[in-house]
């Protein structure tokens, strides 16, 4: 295992320990514990799946030791308190202030495109209004350089009232009198749609006058914004040092439970699929993964740095030269740490970067001067699926292929297909955000997965094993010792 600063967490939710914790003795120390969470302690036994609740399985990924590892004794898990510890006595009447990730994409007649962000955001408001709370709800949309109109929330109010059921009112600022006299009239159960909070130059430079200026709208904060947690901004980081209590919501907890808990303490055999454009952009996760994979099936164009470093021949295909190296040192890695590593053993190649180029497919060996690799080949995606079908966990992050070309999307839709065949069967399946995501919404089978991050950025931060900054800013709900 790595060290403790950089193991990720194990999950508390619905995961086997191990035997090592049961014969431990343990001491607990309470934080924060809701009753509900005081009784499971001090009922249950020590195993941690047995111990907590999903609600509280929210985890930091600096200060958790697997228990996986060997001699688990210390300081085990340090675990984020959620929203769902708030009871109505805690709610009723209360102005919380929810930072999601409402980032949606919009077309240019400013319809939005994809609102699984805004569904994903509706159980944790659900539970504040129906528990009586005033949300103040807050979240960036693109990257506005000051006040843009194209970037205004006006066209996110529609779907969030339809979702909610309930007509959701938008103030035309986030901070401000208005702001203030908008919220001073918000009925219990009703919901304010603050003005895209990145208006603002001050939430991204997280400044501390301008996070209690949002602070102050609050009685209590929840952050459930996982797509935007690895930025230290002022509405995901800044507020909480304001605001209390600071706690997790749903979505952001079920991130944290897949992306970290299910991957650090994985049904085996775990398989780790990673693809996309560059080996650079995916060091951190397949070196993080290394530690904890049995299996890492390697796809997109990273390949060809891994082939030439090799020696193979790679016509045209994208190779990083200064990135040779590192790929001989991660096959080196994988080798040495025993899992299997697998390169896809042919590829579709093609004259051009463009959907009428024409296309071969080729063994690995077999790349010629002027053609570029753009997909895997019929023979790797046999092989893949036969190492798919030994698993118990897949992960999956990046493209295999340049799939937004029809031409070059079979071997992405092949693994997309064998992941939601494998879901269907009981494998823990997780999609790691991103283009992959994008890919399993293509092929229509993100239904049956068993859980697609909502993160691009933040997901891969978290693969890497690095700690969120708007994770780490929340309350802590507990902290165990065995
Ligand atoms: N063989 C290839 N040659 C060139 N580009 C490729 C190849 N295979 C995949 N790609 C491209 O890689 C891109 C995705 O790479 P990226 O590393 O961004 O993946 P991701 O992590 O899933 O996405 P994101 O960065 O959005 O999280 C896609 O646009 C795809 O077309
Ligand atoms: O879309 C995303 O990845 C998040 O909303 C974060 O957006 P950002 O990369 O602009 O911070």
């Amino acid at each position: 295992m790595a060290s403790v600063a950089a193991s990720p967490a194990f999950s508390l939710l619905k995961l086997t320990t191990g035997g090592a914790s049961s014969s431990s003795a343990a001491t607990r120390t309470r934080a924060s514990l809701s009753p509900i969470l005081s009784k499971s302690i001090s009922t249950r036994p020590l195993g941690f799946s047995a111990v907590l609740d999903s609600r509280f399985a929210v985890h930091v990924a600096s200060k958790v030791q697997s228990f996986r590892g060997k001699g688990t004794r210390g300081v085990v898990s340090m675990a984020k308190k959620s929203v769902g510890d708030l009871t109505s006595a805690d709610l009723k009447g209360k102005k919380v202030f929810v930072r999601a990730d409402l980032n949606v994409p919009l077309d240019d007649s400013q319809t939005i495109t994809d609102d699984t962000r805004i569904r994903a955001a509706i159980p944790t408001i659900k539970y504040l209004i129906d528990n009586g709370a005033k949300v103040i709800l807050s979240t960036h949309l693109g990257r506005p350089k000051g006040v843009t109109p194209k970037f205004s929330l006006a066209p996110l109010v529609p779907r969030l009232s339809e979702l909610l059921g309930i007509e959701v009112k938008k103030a035309d600022d986030c901070i401000g009198p208005e702001v203030e006299s908008l919220v001073a009239s918000l009925p219990d159960g009703g919901v304010l749609l603050l003005e895209n909070v990145r208006f603002y130059k001050e939430e991204e430079k997280n400044d501390p006058e301008f996070a209690k200026k949002l602070a102050s709208l609050a009685d209590l904060y929840v952050n459930d914004a996982f797509g935007t947690a690895h930025r230290a901004h002022a509405s995901t980081e800044g507020v909480t040092k304001f605001l209390k209590p600071s706690v997790a919501g749903f979505l952001l907890q079920k991130e944290l439970d897949y992306l970290v808990g299910a991957v650090s303490s994985p049904k085996r055999p775990f398989a780790a699929i990673v693809g996309g454009s560059k080996v650079s952009s995916k060091i951190g996760v397949i070196e993080s993964l290394l530690e904890k994979c049995d299996i890492l099936l390697l796809g997109g164009g990273m390949i060809f740095t891994f082939y030439k470093a090799q020696g193979l021949s790679v016509g045209s295909s994208l190779v990083e030269e200064d990135k040779l190296e590192l790929a001989t040192s991660l096959l080196a890695k994988a080798k040495a740490k025993g899992v299997s590593l697998l390169l896809p053993t042919d590829v579709v190649v093609a004259d051009k970067f463009a959907p009428d180029a024409n296309s071969k497919v080729v063994s690995a060996s077999g790349i010629e001067d002027g053609w570029m690799g753009l997909d895997i080949g019929p023979d790797s995606i046999k092989t893949f699926n036969e190492a798919l079908d030994t698993t118990q966990t897949v992960i999956w992050n990046g493209p295999m292929g340049v799939f937004e070309m029809e031409k070059f999307a079979a071997g992405t839709e092949a693994i997309a297909n064998k992941l939601a065949e494998l879901s269907e069967k009981g494998v823990t399946t997780i999609i790691g955000g991103g283009d992959s995501v994008a890919a399993v919404e293509k092929v229509g089978v993100a239904g049956v997965m068993s859980h697609i991050s909502t993160g691009g950025g933040a997901s891969l931060e978290l693969l890497e094993g690095k700690v969120l900054p708007g994770v780490i800013a929340l309350d802590e709900a507990i902290a165990v010792t065995v």
